[in-house]
C-alpha cells in the first residue's frame, strides 16, 4: 500500500488571503506535486486562472459549499482523484483543499475519517486558518463561523499586517480562542512553506503547543469559540479518563471542536497522546517519559460555550 496522501485544508473568511498564499504554495519550490481542490461560493471559478498552471490538477466544487449541503462533493472529488491516480492519469504528492470564506472546517474534516477508501489513502495533515488583520475583530465579533475557523487551526496565518501593523491585540484574541495553534504574520501568502506541511495536526504525537495569552479580556463574551487548558500534575487512571471523556462528549461533543493531550497515566512508563475532532478521538502510546521530566499532563480542549467548570472539576477530581 501507498503512503497515504497528505492533505492540507486552507480555511478563513472571505477575502483572508488565501487564494493569494495558495498561488504562493503552488509557485514556491518545495520538490511537491499538488493536487488542489478550490470552492467557488457559486461563482465562476476565477481563482483557476489565478492560480496558473502549476497545479496538478484543480477540481472546483462549485455547487455551494463544501461545508454544507455539498459534503458528498468532497467526498465524490477526492475519490476521482484516487481513481485519476489509480488510472495512472494523475500523479501528485499532495492535496490542499481552499475552502470558501464562509465554509465551516468541521464537515470538511470529518470527510477525511469518515469515509473508507478516503480515510486509507488520504492523510489528513493540518488545518491552515487565515485571519485577515485588517477585518478580522469585526468577523470574530459578527460570525460564530469565523471563530469556528480559528478553533479548527493546526496554524494560524495573520494577514494584511502591513496595513494593520503588529496586531497584538487581535493575536491575543486569536490565542484565547485557540491556545493550541500557533500564530505566524504573513503579507502578501509570502511564508515558509514548511511551516504548513508535514503539520501532523491529526496524527498522535507529541506536538502540542499551548500559547499563554498575558491577559485575558475583562468581559467575557458569551457563546464564543475559546479554550480551555487543563494542566494535571499527578499521574490519571486510564480507566478515569476515558469514563470522563466519555461523559463529556455524551453531552458536549458538538461544543467541542477539537481537543489534545499530552497525559501521565499511572502504573505506565510511557506518555499516552490523545486527540480527538467532536465525536471522532483517538489515544496512542508514546515515547517513556525521560529521566527528571515532570510526570504532568496538559490537555486543551477547543469549543463553543465549553463547560469550563465542568471540565476543570472533572479533572481536578484526580488531582
Ligand atoms: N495588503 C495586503 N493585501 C493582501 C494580503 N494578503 C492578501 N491580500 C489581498 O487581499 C485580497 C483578498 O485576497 P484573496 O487571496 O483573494 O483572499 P481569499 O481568502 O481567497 O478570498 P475569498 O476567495 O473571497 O474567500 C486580494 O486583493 C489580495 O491581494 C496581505 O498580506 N496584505
Amino acid at each position: 500500500m501507498d503512503k497515504p496522501l497528505p492533505a492540507t485544508i486552507l480555511t478563513g473568511f472571505f477575502g483572508a488571503g488565501k487564494t493569494t498564499l495558495l498561488r504562493h504554495i503552488l509557485q514556491a519550490e518545495h520538490g511537491e506535486k499538488i493536487a488542489v481542490i478550490e470552492n467557488e461560493f457559486g461563482e465562476v471559478p476565477i481563482d483557476n486562472s489565478l492560480l496558473g498552471d502549476r497545479a496538478t490538477r484543480i477540481t472546483t466544487l462549485s455547487n455551494g459549499c463544501i461545508c454544507c449541503s455539498s459534503a458528498n462533493e468532497l467526498a465524490d472529488a477526492l475519490l476521482d482523484l484516487l481513481e485519476g491516480i489509480d488510472r495512472g492519469d494523475l500523479d501528485f504528492t499532495r492535496l490542499v483543499i481552499e475552502c470558501t470564506g464562509m465554509a465551516d472546517p468541521g464537515p470538511v474534516i470529518q470527510t477525511f475519517f469518515s469515509h473508507p477508501a478516503i480515510s486509507e489513502r488520504f492523510l489528513l495533515d493540518g488545518v491552515i486558518t487565515l485571519v485577515d488583520a485588517v477585518h478580522a475583530d469585526g468577523q470574530l465579533n459578527e460570525f460564530a463561523l469565523a471563530q469556528a475557523q480559528v478553533g479548527f487551526a493546526d496554524r494560524i496565518l495573520l494577514t494584511k499586517t502591513d496595513i494593520a501593523g503588529e496586531s497584538g491585540a487581535l493575536v491575543e484574541r486569536l490565542q484565547h480562542i485557540n491556545a493550541r495553534a500557533p500564530v505566524y504574520r504573513v503579507v502578501n501568502g509570502e511564508v515558509d512553506i514548511s511551516l504548513l506541511f508535514n503539520v501532523e495536526g491529526f496524527i498522535l504525537n507529541d506536538r502540542l503547543t499551548v500559547a499563554r495569552p498575558r491577559f485575558r479580556p475583562l468581559i467575557e463574551p458569551q457563546n464564543t469559540i475559546r479554550s480551555i487548558v487543563v494542566n494535571l500534575a499527578k499521574p490519571l487512571e486510564l480507566q478515569t479518563v476515558s469514563d470522563v471523556m466519555e461523559r463529556l462528549l455524551a453531552t458536549y461533543a458538538d461544543n467541542l471542536l477539537r481537543y489534545k493531550g499530552i497525559l501521565a497515566i499511572d502504573g505506565d512508563s510511557r506518555r499516552l497522546l490523545f486527540q480527538g475532532v467532536q465525536r471522532l478521538y483517538n489515544a496512542d502510546w508514546d515515547r517513556d517519559w525521560r529521566d527528571g521530566e515532570p510526570r504532568a499532563s496538559v490537555l486543551v480542549f477547543i469549543g463553543v460555550s465549553l463547560p469550563e467548570q465542568e471540565i476543570r472539576d472533572a479533572f481536578a477530581a484526580f488531582e
